[in-house]
């Protein structure tokens, strides 16, 4: 959910929660809103995974605890950090019995062997990640994420502008995650695009 206010938030998760096993708070959602947004949609939708995309790139333990604490069951932190940045989200999910998520967003050069290392740290799985500014680039297509994701051969999950026609593809390429955000939140029926999304990942 890569919308900024709280309201709009809650109103998007209550559209799709039928059609979604997760409700991923987007970072510029947590960044206007802070950690309130995800005791928010928490509580509003216990029986939900809370995701909280938080793209800690220092401080892994501090802020991953932080976003435990308010009720997050998935947090992201960029595989791009220090090493230690993401052994300490590590160890804050440990402490919570909850899950940390690398990010690999701007890891573009042997993206592979970085997947790699951080797998070896205790992330429960990768997320194979073109941005919304890479994917306005022309020629942007999610191709290289799904051949990473193959070759890399650890759980991972697919995010970069996924849409009906091609989430077909990345659960045919293993991803145990599709992330939606655009093709939901911007479509004039989100509720029924979501269902659209699900079925087609089924
Ligand atoms: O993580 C995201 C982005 O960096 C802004 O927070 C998006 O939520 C993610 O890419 C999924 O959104 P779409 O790419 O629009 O499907």
């Amino acid at each position: 959910m890569d919308v900024v206010k709280l309201d709009q938030a809650l109103t998007l998760a209550r559209q799709v929660a039928d059609s979604v096993d997760i409700l991923e708070l987007g970072t510029p959602l947590i960044k206007s809103e802070g950690l309130r947004a995800i005791t928010a949609i928490k509580a509003a939708h216990p029986d939900k995974l809370v995701f909280a995309d938080l793209k800690t790139a220092d401080a892994g333990e501090l802020e991953a605890g932080l976003a435990f604490e308010a009720g997050a069951d998935l947090v992201t932190v960029m595989g791009a950090a220090d090493d230690d940045t993401v052994r300490g989200a590590v160890a804050a999910g440990r402490k919570y019995g909850k899950d940390v998520v690398a990010d690999m967003i701007t890891v573009v050069d042997d993206r592979v062997s970085r997947i790699l290392e951080v797998s070896k740290f205790g992330v429960s799985f990768v997320e194979i990640h073109a941005g919304l500014d890479e994917q306005a680039r022309p020629g942007y297509t999610i191709q290289a994420l799904l051949d990473d994701g193959q070759k890399a051969g650890v759980p991972f999950s697919i995010a970069g502008g996924i849409t009906v026609e091609t989430i077909g593809s990345v659960r045919a390429a293993g991803a145990r995650v599709a992330v939606a955000g655009g093709a939901i939140y911007n479509a004039k029926d989100p509720a029924a695009a979501a269902k659209a999304l699900k079925s087609r990942a089924s």
